[in-house]
């Protein structure tokens, strides 16, 4: 594993009951860095992310093999508490899922699990963790309405702050402006840039021109095999293999 790793993949293959969805990926994915994962629909974006907090677990008669280092320790040892690990991992979702509750609530839900009582600090982390996900100013005049009242694109930087506020290490995102629209998503690429300063981002995208503007390394996965990574910048430009090529464009997918 070296230096600038965050997590270190290596020959992992994932099952759904006989059904083999990943085959022998191996990838480093480094810190502070927003690595893109892109694909044709199926080909295992999706499972290799939920992989990464072993999100999958809840899935019954699945099977992970191989290893993925967190920091040099393999996530999927049986020492390790899966609700820290998903607490140092966390995941935002392609719909906006926030809670049925005020827009305070929200952010204050893992803060409370986490045991901060204190309604001072309460108040002082919510509003940091809003201004983190760049939406404090808009809607500070709302923290006591129903987060269901938010905007789609509001919604989905309140479910950003949500999983800020417990302090990840990671943020794994499942296409999170495919629901949005040019505006709203434009905010969450410039979102998932500054949050790279302090994070490690993970994202997973349809869309090629997002990777491009978003990622330093892109992943590229067909039919549940890592075809070929790399900086983006050069996959997108200089693909090494044809089958890139053909994806990137659009000749396939
Ligand atoms: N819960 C599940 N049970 C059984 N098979 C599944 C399950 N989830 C995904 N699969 C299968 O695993 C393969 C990979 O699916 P996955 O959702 O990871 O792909 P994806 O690249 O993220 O696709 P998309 O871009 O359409 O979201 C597909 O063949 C899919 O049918």
């Amino acid at each position: 594993m070296t230096e600038q790793a965050k997590f270190q993949v290596n020959s992992l293959n994932f099952y759904y009951g006989d059904f083999k969805a990943l085959e022998d990926i191996n990838l480093e994915l480094r810190k502070n860095q927003v690595s893109a994962l892109i694909g044709p629909s199926g080909c295992g974006k999706s499972t290799f992310l939920r992989c990464l907090n072993r999100m999958n677990d809840l899935i019954p008669a699945t099977r992970a093999e191989g290893e993925i280092l967190l920091d040099s320790e393999n996530i999927y040892s049986p020492s390790v508490d899966v609700v820290s690990l998903r607490r140092r991992v966390g995941m935002v979702f392609q719909k906006p899922n926030p809670f049925p509750k005020t827009v305070f609530d929200n952010v204050a839900y893992g803060l409370r699990v986490n045991g901060i009582k204190d309604k001072r600090l309460l108040r002082e982390k919510v509003e940091w963790n809003l201004k983190q996900a760049a939406l404090w100013d808009e809607i500070k005049d709302r923290l006591n309405q129903s987060a269901l009242g938010l905007s789609g694109g509001q919604q989905q930087r309140l479910c950003i702050a949500r999983a800020l506020a417990v302090e990840p290490e990671v943020l794994l995102m499942d296409e999170p402006a495919s629901a949005l629209d040019p505006i709203a998503t434009q905010k969450i690429e410039d979102l998932i840039h500054e949050l790279k300063k302090r994070f490690t981002i993970i994202i997973v995208t349809h869309n090629m021109q997002q990777a491009a503007r978003v990622s330093d390394i892109t992943a590229f996965f067909y039919m549940g095999k890592l075809i070929e990574s790399g900086d983006t910048e050069t996959l997108f430009t200089r693909p090494g293999l044809k089958q890139t090529e053909d994806y990137i464009t659009g000749r396939f997918g």
